[in-house]
């Protein structure tokens, strides 16, 4: 037990905080060493065990990042995007691997993590799910296989409490469809109609959002033609894929050169 990888989780109370915790003390290839929250949060102080409701597991959860990080081989991070670029600067200090499933993040936020890159590991991915790295496989595919007389429309559905939009796993499967048509995905994105916008154009790669209730996550990428369509589809049903894939990402980052990776690394997809 005391041989194996510590994990520390960012954002403890958060919903993927919470799954994240319980996932670590359930596994038997790494154990859970500290939980971090932000400052002033009313958990700083307790038992992370107590603070979720559950049985004392002796980790303080604490504000005080980096000293949390020295302690441990990675860091598990879903939070938001300020706060990861934080965290990614200071894993760098301290030379953890840095599993970052946050969304949500600019252009500007993404360079900063390429600086920490150059010091530690980091694995980053908008969706940590086996299902949803293939469905990016297969969109990049069937984008290949067509052409633009097929519309791509990625429809997107997620829980009331989502604060971003288009999801980041909308983004992956943007990207992917974009790379299958050799275009860039920031020259054809169409997001957030509304009003009069003009009869779609050809080639873009369209977004939509669904907000509500306790959606975990759903992803629908559609090819539309004439007379026929193609629909790829993962629907996530429970958090704990999540952050399953996150803690794999964590260990296979043990064994890893500082750079920057991604879930198909960790999957060899
Ligand atoms: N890649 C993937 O597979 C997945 C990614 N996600 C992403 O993970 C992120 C979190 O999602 P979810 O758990 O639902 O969100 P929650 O809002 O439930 O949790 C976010 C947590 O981060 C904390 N936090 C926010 N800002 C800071 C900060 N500056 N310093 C420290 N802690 C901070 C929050 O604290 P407080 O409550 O005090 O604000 C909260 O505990 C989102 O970006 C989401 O899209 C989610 C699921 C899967
Ligand atoms: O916020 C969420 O909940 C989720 N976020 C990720 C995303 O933005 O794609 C992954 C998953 O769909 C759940």
């Amino acid at each position: 037990m005391t041989n194996l990888p510590g994990i520390v989780i960012t954002g403890a109370s958060g919903r993927m905080g919470q799954m994240l915790i319980n996932t670590v003390l359930a596994s038997d290839k790494c154990k859970l060493v500290g939980a971090v929250e932000r400052v002033g949060h009313d958990w700083i102080g307790q038992d992370v065990g107590l603070a979720m409701g559950g049985a004392s597991n002796g980790i303080t959860v604490t504000d005080d990042a980096l000293e949390a990080f020295s302690k441990a081989q990675a860091v598990i991070d879903f939070t938001a995007p300020a706060a990861t670029v934080a965290f990614s600067a200071l894993a760098a200090q301290a030379g953890c691997v840095h599993v970052i499933g946050t969304t949500g993040m600019s252009d500007e936020d993404i360079t900063k993590l390429g600086d920490a890159a150059n010091h530690c590991t980091i694995v980053r991915a908008g969706n940590m799910s086996l299902g949803v790295n293939l469905l990016t496989k297969l969109t990049k595919m069937v984008a290949q296989a067509l052409d633009a007389d097929f519309d791509v429309e990625v429809v997107e559905s997620h829980h009331n409490r989502k604060v971003d939009a288009p999801s980041g796993t909308a983004l992956m499967l943007g990207e992917a469809a974009a790379e299958g048509r050799g275009v860039k995905l920031s020259e054809v994105t169409d997001s957030g109609r509304d009003g009069i916008t003009g009869a779609r154009k050809r080639g873009d790669i369209g977004f939509s959002a669904i907000r509500g209730g306790d959606v975990v996550g759903e992803h629908d990428v559609m090819f539309l033609g004439d007379g026929e369509r193609i629909v790829l589809r993962h629907v996530a049903s429970d958090r704990s894929l999540f952050a399953k894939g996150a803690v794999k990402a964590a260990l296979w980052g043990q064994t890893q050169k500082p750079g920057e990776y991604d879930m198909m690394d960790v999957l060899g997809l």
